[in-house]
């Protein structure tokens, strides 16, 4: 890629009259500009410039380097994929840009007054000597001062933009890398490119490695070496889910990306020799054969630690005698109507008795069941009110406490409870986006007597952590969940290596309760995760269906099978179509597509906003895609929008987008857009943690990397009242008899397992003194 420059063949030089549209997030910007010069002769010199592009300003001239091309909609534009800030050089451009917005408190006369006392080179002449300003008559030091620093940024921004184009990078991560070392870019991006790997996620090997060798850091300089180690680290974790890495593995990986294209060969001893350096530096953990990411080494002990530390508590407990326990239980089943199981009765009492519990199932084997006579078991035992009412304006905390990992699972259980719940995240007093900060924490931990998570599985290495350290030393946890189900988003899987470890005990639902007349969706469920599929669906049934069709008739067959609901009176909020990859015609990006078109069309009655490849309409139905804990949103969340309101309409003076998510408004600006997604269809990784009254799913052989039996099992288990497949049987099958699990490399077990052993030998080492 060449920097834009006049010989390049297509390129326009203008000054930006008026910002259409600008997302600080994604960059994207559509702008008028009056063009002044260009590649090509123009007949209308006002043109709309489309692209990518950092902080454009009104009245700067710029250049930017494309093509013209015409849209459907919005006609002729051009298509810039590089811009640059041209410097002013005339007299009249000089004093144009010193009295932008960019320069507050400048007015047209002091920018005249800069350009008469400093002459046409005003700009480099500042640069190199910012005392000249004092020369300028009236203009105050602290203006002088940010006009001396502005140019300076100008100038960062500029060179750094520029180096970066040459090197082939967009302007996106290039001002990624700005944001992250401003001035120092330049110098660290040529001392060590490889730094921003470790820096600037969206950096991988790669992109660096192309500076590098631009730089002459090739072969087997330790930097490069160390960059490609952490890269292939950062990968196991992030996109594999593993905690640790082998080192065996690590190095061989790294060799392979080290000698890809650049024909060096590269010694697997020099990279170990990094492999040392790097852990001396603190940038890695290396235990024996097994490499970490510190943070995630850090929150296995981390949890660990405080699991002990809260199963070693458990003297404090109250002790209550069988027949005082067998009583409460009795009450409260005649209350709820129901006689507990033996296994469900076990979870009830385990639960009154360790300071931890795990208490696992599968659809419909009464885990809310037991929840609920948990609370009211305890309610008896201690005496004390389970009423949220009861303690209004007190002092004294609700004492139970309820939390699950997406908004959606909290709202589940507080509806099947009556008590309240929240997200994880807002339990812990989460602040911020991206990197931010959590207030609970082991100086300032959760007030309340039981705690009740759901959906556990979800649940990463990294949250663990900090819910672990932010439980008090008296509080009961229990931990619910089921372990057929996929393992968390992020790295780890907490909860089977919590059940597999022993250290914390665990009772297991097996028997189905929830089955009325006909259904088979649980029963399908159980099957799926037994590996016992059934040749076919009883196609009588009244909740589960299978529609066959080859890959390519997916989206119609989706389509027709909601067009069928729709008649029944079913609409978007009611139906979740579940698929496990985003691209190609099964996809989940077509098949939104298809389904806004079916449930939402275009209508003169609905409003409209462009956004990317999508439009947002009013009643579309769409999912959070991060973690908004200001507006109490979650990732997962599912909202409609409800309305969009115009610039003029609103009192910031821009457009407005209103969803509702359950009944809770959230307003979003047009940058905001860039945190949702349509969610007629999602994946099934995103659904997990939520259920849905019907459920369609397409299974494929084309999604062949996914057909996993976990995965399946996930998205069949979404389902609450109707349950309808399409696609192929066989595929299905696959899926069920596949033992093509994920395995996660995780260390967690193993110390929970030590924890514990040390703990026996303890004891018993006391026991032999006594
Ligand atoms: N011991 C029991 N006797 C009779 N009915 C029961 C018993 N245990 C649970 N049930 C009933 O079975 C149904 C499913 O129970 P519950 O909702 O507690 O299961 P769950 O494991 O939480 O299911 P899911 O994960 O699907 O929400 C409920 O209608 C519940 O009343």
């Amino acid at each position: 890629m060449t920097q834009p420059n006049e010989e390049s063949k297509d390129y326009i030089k203008g000054e930006l009259l008026h910002l259409i549209f600008h997302n600080e997030e994604s960059l994207y910007t559509v702008a008028k500009i009056r063009v002044n010069q260009s590649s090509e002769k123009l007949e209308d010199k006002e043109v709309t410039v489309v692209g990518m592009m950092t902080e454009p300003e009104k009245d700067v001239t710029y250049m930017f380097t494309g093509q013209f091309s015409d849209h459907p909609r919005f006609g002729r534009q051009y298509k810039f994929d590089q811009f640059q800030k041209v410097i002013p050089e005339t007299e009249q451009g000089i004093i144009l840009y010193l009295s932008s917005d960019r320069f507050p408190g400048i007015g047209k006369k002091t920018a005249e007054m800069i350009v008469n006392e400093l002459g046409i080179n005003c700009i480099s002449v500042i640069l190199e000597n910012p005392s000249v300003l004092e020369s300028v008559p009236k203009l105050k030091q602290e203006k002088a001062s940010h006009v001396y620093k502005t140019l300076l940024e100008d100038q960062g921004i500029e060179q750094v933009l520029l180096k970066l184009y040459k090197y082939g990078f967009g302007i996106q991560l290039a001002m990624k890398v700005y944001k992250a070392y401003q001035v120092e870019a330049l110098e660290i991006i040529s001392s060590n490119p490889y730094k921003m790997v470790e820096d600037i996620e969206g950096i991988g090997f790669a992109k660096a490695d192309l500076i590098g060798k631009k730089q002459g850091l090739t072969g087997n300089h330790p930097d490069r070496l160390k960059a490609a180690v952490l890269f292939v680290l950062q990968e196991q974790s992030l996109s594999e889910g593993h905690v640790f890495a082998l080192n065996e593995t690590v190095v061989s990986e790294a060799k392979m990306l080290l000698e890809k294209d650049s024909g060096d060969e590269i010694s697997p001893l020099d990279i170990a020799d990094q492999v040392i350096a790097l852990g001396e530096e603190g940038k890695i953990i290396v235990e024996k054969e097994k490499m970490y990411l510190p943070s995630l080494y850090f929150a296995e002990q981390g949890i660990a630690t405080n699991l002990n530390r809260l199963m070693a508590s458990k003297n404090e407990l109250d002790e209550y005698p069988e027949s005082e326990f067998l009583k409460a239980l009795g009450e409260v089943e005649e209350e709820l109507g129901i006689s507990y199981a033996p296994s469900q009765k076990e979870g009830i009492q385990e639960a009154l008795h360790s300071p931890l519990m795990i208490l696992t199932g599968g659809p419909g084997t009464g885990k809310t069941t037991v929840i609920k006579g948990l609370i009211e078991v305890f309610a008896i035992l201690k005496g004390v009110s389970v009423s949220p009412d009861d303690y209004k304006n007190k002092k004294k905390p609700f004492p139970i406490v309820m939390a699950a990992p997406t908004g959606r699972a909290a709202k589940r259980m507080s509806e099947s409870t009556g008590l309240p719940s929240s997200t994880i995240h807002r339990m812990l007093g989460y602040k911020g986006e991206g990197n931010g900060y959590f207030e609970k924490d082991e100086d300032e931990q959760i007030d309340g007597d039981v705690l009740i998570i759901d959906e556990m599985s979800m649940v990463d290495t990294w949250l663990a952590n900090q819910l672990f350290k932010a439980v008090p030393d008296n509080m009961q946890v229990i931990f619910v969940g089921d372990e057929d189900q996929l393992p968390s988003v992020g790295p780890g899987q907490v909860f089977s290596d919590l059940l597999e470890s022993g250290a914390v005990p665990a009772v297991r639902l097996t028997d189905i309760y929830r089955q009325s007349e006909g259904s088979k969706i649980i029963e399908f469920s159980h099957q799926i995760k037994d590996g016992e599929l059934p040749a076919s669906v009883d196609q009588q049934s009244r909740d589960l269906r299978f529609f066959p069709c080859g890959p390519d008739k997916v989206p119609e067959a989706v389509k027709q099978i909601c067009e069928r609901a729709m008649t029944k009176g079913f609409t978007a909020r009611d139906i979740q179509v579940l698929a496990p990859m985003y691209r190609g015609v099964a996809g989940v990006e077509n098949l939104n597509d298809i389904l806004q078109t079916l449930f939402n069309p275009k209508s003169d009655q609905r409003r409209e906003v462009p956004f990317g490849n999508v439009v947002y309409r009013t009643g579309d139905m769409v999912l959070q895609l991060v973690n908004n804990p200001e507006d109490n949103v979650f990732n997962g969340d599912r909202g409609e929008i409800v309305s969009i309101k115009t610039e003029r309409e609103t009192s910031e003076k821009q457009l407005e987008i209103i969803i509702s998510f359950d009944g809770l408004e959230v307003t979003y600006t047009k940058p905001d857009l860039t945190q949702i997604t349509h969610a007629y269809c999602c994946s099934i990784h995103k659904s997990q943690g939520s259920e849905f009254p019907i459920v369609i799913m397409p299974v494929v052989k084309s999604y062949y990397r996914m057909l996993r039996k976990k995965l399946i099992y996930t998205g069949v288990t979404r389902a609450k009242n109707f349950l309808l497949l399409c696609g192929d049987w066989k595929a299905l099958e696959i899926a069920v008899e596949s033992n093509r699990e994920e395995i996660r490399q995780t260390t967690l077990k193993e110390k929970l397992i030590n924890g514990l052993e040390k703990e026996n030998t303890n004891e018993s080492a006391g026991a032999a003194k006594d």
